[in-house]
């Protein structure tokens, strides 16, 4: 495949470990801890770069021959299964890669490329060897459990496989927990429930007794279904097992409705997550139109990432504001919100308004001088944004002389996470388990799977948790948004060059808040400040739209 390139920080693990003298195995196949080699410890954790033709690169996934040189390797069962053998190439070629970014230019180099998921000619597990165990971490997600049934009935029925356990309330569960056994026949029904037949937690990452219960128990493939936070707890896992040498699989799928999982395409369940946050947006519509200038206000969940909002509110066409966390925003004076809600409210009559719970947060820490708690997955605990963007905006109608309103606050949060996923999300689950067992049966492990430019890819641990996936405010699609509700940016044109260039809301400049600690605040709307002023260039033009909705 092209040669392999060497730069300080990257190295190819095949081609150095195979001068590694073959150490000692103990009975599972492990390299026992006295006999590993300290090349080994040395040169584990690297990232596996191949360099090809023409600015080709390949961000390999580990493989236990780069650690077990002489792992043994068999035919792959599913050459035999008559629902799969006929199927004109059912195995991945295994130069199979798929490319990071697919719009190109004449001459850019070829970039980035992960190794694409799918079955491979050899497998490095006999059947009866298989000792699997899957996890949930993290809060809920339409299809988890869809996940969990395809993982049991896929190793099941395409491997053969017996051997099935379920850790129960997520990492903990590994050392504090008994476990439960899954079969096809236990797991039948259960894509039709929300929430997660194993149940999770945040928290209780402690890595070694995690690993010592997996090698205690036997298991050779890890199953870990989570967000960010469980994509790095199963990185850490993945290095422990290495370390000591174990053929274990670890094998992480990426769970958030939040959407905020970096190179993956969308995660599962949230499709399903805007289409229920569709009911809520309904209700405030129907709820604001019914009286005389109604607000309805509606909170939907992303702690640091606006995705669910963006979309409802792209999805909807009732929403006249949208409000995210990438997307600072102001109150008072001129361009800010209430002056917004006062002239929607005099053309329509009514206005819908969606918050996204990480919205506005310095605002709100702003006026109420608390922040910075913690949950047990060191989280950043947030402040009701919804109940108190609800009291600002009713303390500002409420002054004398201002128009009075009806603002009705709606809740939605768990209610879009807490359902089964919906069709196509129940289809996207199924293509996940099925890569994420196939890797693992193949050999790979230390990777998470999922689609890339819609090619499903066993991407490396590092690729996942090293940034976040954010709605970038400069895109087009944020753009659409802004189109679609006419809402103002609540950006200068500092701002937009400040985030084309640090695009990270938690590097956003600071705003400059008006002061609002007293309530209610019935100072002037006309007052100016100057750094939120609409500029009348092209670019604020172009991204906040001038023309009114209807
Ligand atoms: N840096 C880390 N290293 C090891 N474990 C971690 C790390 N961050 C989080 N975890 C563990 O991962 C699990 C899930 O983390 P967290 O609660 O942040 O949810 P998440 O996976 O990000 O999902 P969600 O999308 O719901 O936030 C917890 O048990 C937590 O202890
Ligand atoms: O209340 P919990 O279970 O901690 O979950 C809330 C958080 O989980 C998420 O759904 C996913 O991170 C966030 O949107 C939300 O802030
Ligand atoms: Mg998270």
């Amino acid at each position: 495949m092209g040669s392999i390139s060497n730069p300080p920080s990257v190295f190819d693990l095949r081609s150095s470990l195979s001068s590694v003298s073959a150490p000692a195995k103990n009975g599972d196949g492990a390299i026992s801890r006295s006999d590993r080699p300290m090349a080994l410890d040395l040169k584990l954790n690297q990232r596996k770069i191949v360099h090809g033709d023409a600015g080709y690169v390949l961000e390999d996934v580990p493989h236990f021959t780069d650690y077990i040189p002489d792992a043994p390797n068999y035919p792959n069962p599913l050459q035999d299964n008559p629902a799969y053998s006929v199927v004109k190439q059912y195995f991945v070629n295994t130069d199979d890669t798929v490319a990071r970014k697919i719009v190109v230019h004449k001459g850019s180099p070829r970039g980035t490329h992960f190794r694409r998921a799918g079955p491979r000619q050899k497998v490095y597990f006999e059947s009866d060897e298989v000792h699997a165990c899957i996890v949930t971490c993290g809060g809920l997600c339409p299809g988890l459990n869809t996940v969990i049934r395809e993982i049991v009935c896929g190793l099941a029925h395409m491997y053969g496989v017996t051997k099935i356990l379920g850790i129960e309330g997520g990492y903990r569960g590994f050392y504090a927990r008994n476990t439960i056994s899954l079969t096809p026949k236990s797991v039948n029904d259960i894509h039709k429930r929300g929430g997660t037949i194993l149940s999770t937690s945040r928290g209780g990452h402690d890595t070694s007794k995690i690993v010592d219960s997996i090698q205690d128990r036997g298991i050779n493939q890890v199953y870990i279904i989570g967000g960010d936070g469980t994509q790095k707890g199963a990185s850490v896992i993945f290095e422990e097992i290495q370390r000591r040498g174990l053929k274990v699989a670890v094998v992480g799928i990426p769970k958030t409705i939040d959407n905020d999982i970096a190179v993956i395409d969308k995660s599962f369940g949230f499709d399903t997550a805007v289409e229920e946050a569709q009911r809520a947006i309904n209700a405030a519509h129907v709820e604001a139109g019914s009286v005389e200038n109604g607000i309805g206000v509606v909170k939907l969940m992303g702690r640091y990432s606006g995705f669910i909002a963006m979309y409802a509110t792209l999805a909807s066409r009732d929403v006249d504001c949208c409000l995210i966390p990438e997307s600072p925003f102001y109150l008072e004076g001129k361009g800010g919100l209430f002056e917004f809600i006062e002239k929607r409210l005099k053309e329509n009559g009514h206005m819908v308004l969606v918050v996204a719970e990480g919205a506005g947060q310095e605002l709100i820490a702003e006026s109420m001088r608390s922040m910075n708690h913690e949950d047990a997955s060191g989280n950043k605990l947030l402040l009701d944004v919804g109940l108190w963007l609800s009291q600002k905006i009713k303390d500002h109608f409420s002054c004398k002389g201002k128009m009075p309103i009806n603002l009705k606050y709606i809740d939605p949060t768990y209610m879009i996470r807490a359902i089964p996923a919906n069709a196509s999300d129940n289809v996207y689950c199924t293509l996940l388990a099925h890569s994420a067992l196939h890797g693992a049966m193949a050999g790979y492990t230390g990777f998470t799977v999922g689609p890339v430019n819609g090619r499903h890819a066993y991407i490396p641990f590092y690729r996942v948790t090293e940034a976040r996936n954010n709605v970038v405010i400069t895109d087009r699609m944020w753009a659409r948004l802004l189109s679609s509700t006419n809402q103002p940016s609540f950006l200068t044109l500092k701002d937009i060059e400040s985030v084309r260039h640090v695009y990270s809301p938690k590097y956003l400049p600071p705003i400059k808040v008006p002061v609002d600690n007293n309530l209610p605040n019935c100072g002037s709307s006309e007052e100016h400040h100057d750094d939120h002023v609409a500029d009348e260039s092209s670019l604020v033009n172009q991204i906040s739209g001038t023309t009114t909705k209807h």
